[in-house]
């Protein structure tokens, strides 16, 4: 067993499994304690003809936050968010990452800036320049996928060259690893992913090609956070085994159980 405690900080849906429907178990399996923060409170994802629910305000997190801190119950190892529905919301978080910062000077923060796919936001546009000012300058990690990416960087993503010069502007704003979960690069039967990391001056890379399976799935981003998460932990030093775990086991397990 580790001695890791995430706070997890991102949606939740009554039926089906995004955000941390489908983030806690995969993380308690591993052996990660999870206390689970609901952004919203949904009845599905948000890809459904329609979705019915709640969307938390900062007040609200700050109310939760402020019961966890009062029972000195705020320790945590890892600082995981992703789905977030509304600004003041997200300002909210920048407030717990300085706090839980604070307190644990070497928690590790995952940021999953879930704002869209496939050219298409779905969520609101003021969430853009929160994540780039506020947010990202104060991640750890990052795991964007293609469209995030661009829309973060300014960076249109059509080749590995396009790729780097993403990420190395997403460093620039501050986060220290950044891992761009799938690019679709004119490939029909291929996606690729990309990862660069930044320590001690010196950055490396690495790009991994998965093969493409003919379908979308929504809450698979949310999960290879996750698992970033873990194997970052257990392997620090190598981004190609913790972005190769998730794609070469995880992936295939998950996507063939929700195919099949
Ligand atoms: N159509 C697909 N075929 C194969 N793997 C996929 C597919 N969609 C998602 N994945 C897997 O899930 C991971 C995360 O999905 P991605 O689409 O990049 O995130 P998001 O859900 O945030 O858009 C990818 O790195 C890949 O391993
Ligand atoms: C409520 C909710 N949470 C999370 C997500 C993120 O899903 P993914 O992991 O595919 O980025 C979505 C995407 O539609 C969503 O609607």
């Amino acid at each position: 067993m580790s001695n890791c405690r995430v706070l997890s900080i991102q949606s939740h849906v009554v039926s089906g499994y995004v955000g941390n429907k489908s983030v806690t178990f995969p993380l308690q399996l591993l052996g990660f304690e999870v206390d689970a923060i609901n952004s919203v409170q949904f009845s599905n994802h948000t890809g459904y003809p329609c979705f019915k629910g709640q969307v938390l305000e900062a007040a609200q997190l700050g109310e939760l936050y402020e019961g966890l801190k009062a029972n000195d119950l705020n320790n945590y190892t890892h600082l995981l968010t992703g789905y977030i529905g509304c600004e003041s919301f997200l300002r909210k978080v920048k407030d717990v990452i300085l706090d839980l910062k604070k307190k644990n000077p070497n928690l590790v923060y995952v940021c999953d800036p879930v704002m869209g796919d496939n050219g298409e936001m779905y969520v609101a546009k003021e969430l853009l320049p929160i994540y780039q000012q506020e947010i990202i300058p104060l991640a750890d990690v990052i795991t964007p996928n293609q469209f995030e990416a661009e829309m973060l960087s300014g960076v249109t993503i059509d080749s590995a060259e396009t790729a780097k010069e993403a990420m190395e502007t997403l460093h620039k704003m501050g986060a220290k690893t950044v891992i761009v979960s799938s690019s679709d690069l004119g490939e029909p039967d291929i996606l690729v992913g990309f990862g660069s990391s930044v320590a001690n001056g010196n950055t490396s890379a690495i790009k991994v090609e998965m093969t493409r399976i003919p379908m979308y799935f929504t809450g698979s981003g949310d999960l290879f956070t996750a698992m970033i998460l873990v194997w970052l932990h257990r392997h620090p030093d190598n981004l190609q085994v913790s972005v190769q775990y998730y794609t070469s086991f995880y992936s295939l397990q998950h996507l063939l159980h929700l195919v099949c």
